[in-house]
């Protein structure tokens, strides 16, 4: 029997960093997925290896079993219901596997996401063989949650052939869990972004997990019911960047200006709050979406200007703005920014010309083209969608 599970990535609609500082957020689970499927080998397949296939990366692993068993010093002792962090000293087991890897100078920055891929794994599987394939529809590391995604479809997958979830293995196509099963894939999925971010708020892998919008602030997340069509223009910038190191250039400049860095962390606060309350608020007419979609064009620029204050901007961000802003358009970026993703909100008058249209000739259509120009990549992600999802195949009763 093989399991895939698959999670979502996200957009931040406000709040990135601040976050990790204790004030509220809001995301959005986009439509662009990371697929994980896990199989256990039959005694025919003669296999004694913990197999891993990285498709987008092109990266393919084996270790024998007897060599986990050999390094890892905590091997079979946790239990898949009790998610637990990564210890010093199996931190270091770890980085000595993946050491030996040999990884090539620019696979460096994959490292991260295999140790946490061996953590899960071994923490809920042990030693034993299994082959896993990963590939995703997300670009990686580009701010729109890749490494969350990984860590939620991965606990998923792992979760779901472990004793400690009883599921019905005979459902045909995508099923979603119960939420205190949910909890618990989402639980992992933070002790693997913990891995990876160093430091996380844990809103990427929670969006990921529940899907939809959320509200997050201090681990505490507030499910949101969007009363607006929000549509958003992703645009790549592709300058590639680091979540971890993003996350403690943060950390170290609240250090060096405490009381300066306390006021902006503040005013993402009420930023936040104030996005959540006007995604939420009753539509009463196409005026009322009109005013609100302008509120929260100025709320992800006033976010846009805090997160510069935060030192996460970069060149390639500005361009976008600059650009977007000559169509009227507002624009931030999302996730950890230095580069990756920016966000452009496209409102519903806008978006009735295009469905018209269909998009040729309309101001989205100019934009994109201008954006492209530059080198940039654009995309229209559904936002607002499924959480993560499993299937089972193979399965005779
Ligand atoms: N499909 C994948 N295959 C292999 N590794 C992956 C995959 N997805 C994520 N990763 C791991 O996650 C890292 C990227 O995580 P990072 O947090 O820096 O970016 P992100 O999650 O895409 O953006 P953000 O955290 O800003 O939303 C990669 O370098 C890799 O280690
Ligand atoms: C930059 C950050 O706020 C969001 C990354 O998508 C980090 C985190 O919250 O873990
Ligand atoms: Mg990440």
């Amino acid at each position: 029997m093989e399991v895939r599970a698959r999670a979502p990535g996200k957009i931040i609609l406000a709040g990135e960093h601040a976050v990790v500082h204790g004030s509220a957020a809001v995301a959005a689970a986009i439509d662009l997925y990371t697929y994980v499927s896990l199989r256990f080998p039959t005694p025919e397949d003669n296999n004694d290896a913990l197999q891993v296939q990285f498709k987008d990366v092109d990266l393919e692993f084996s270790w024998p079993v007897g060599k986990l068993k050999e390094v890892l010093p905590e091997l079979g002792s946790k239990s898949a219901s009790t998610p637990s962090s990564c210890s010093l000293e199996t931190t270091k087991a770890i980085a000595s596997l993946v050491d030996e890897l040999n990884l090539a100078e620019s696979k460096l920055g994959l490292a991260s996401g295999i140790s946490a891929f061996l953590w899960l794994y071994t923490s809920i599987h042990g030693d034993k063989p299994a082959k896993v394939v990963v590939n995703s529809e997300l670009p990686l590391g580009c701010g729109l949650g890749s490494s969350a995604a990984l860590c939620v479809a991965l606990s998923a997958a792992l979760l779901s052939l472990s004793d400690s979830l009883k599921l019905d293995f005979s459902h045909q196509g995508w099923q979603t869990f119960g939420d205190s099963e949910l909890d618990l894939v989402n639980k992992w999925a933070f002790e693997g972004e913990k891995i990876i971010h160093g430091r996380p708020s844990g809103i990427d892998n929670t969006v990921s997990t529940f899907g939809n919008m959320i509200k997050f602030r201090s681990g505490e997340l507030t499910r949101i019911k969007t009363n607006m069509p929000l549509k958003m223009l992703v645009t790549n910038t592709q300058v590639g960047r680091n979540t971890k190191a993003l996350v403690s250039g943060v950390s170290e400049r609240a250090v060096r200006h405490g009381s300066a860095m306390s006021s902006v962390f503040k005013a993402v606060d009420s930023i936040s709050n104030e996005v959540a309350a006007i995604i939420q608020s009753p539509v009463s007419d196409d005026l009322a979406i009109t005013e609100k979609e302008e509120k929260l064009g100025e709320l992800m620029e006033m976010n846009q200007g805090l997160l510069q204050c935060m030192g996460v901007s970069h060149a390639t961000i500005e361009t976008v703005i600059k650009t977007t802003l000559k169509y009227k358009l507002a624009t931030k970026l999302t996730g950890a920014g230095g580069g990756g993703c920016v966000v452009t909100l496209l409102p519903a008058r806008i978006l009735f010309v295009c469905a018209i249209y269909s998009f040729s000739g309309t101001v989205v259509d100019k934009v994109i083209a201008e954006l492209e120009e530059c080198g940039f990549q654009c995309l229209i992600a559904g936002i607002g969608g499924r959480g993560m999802e499993i299937s089972f195949s193979g399965f005779s009763s």
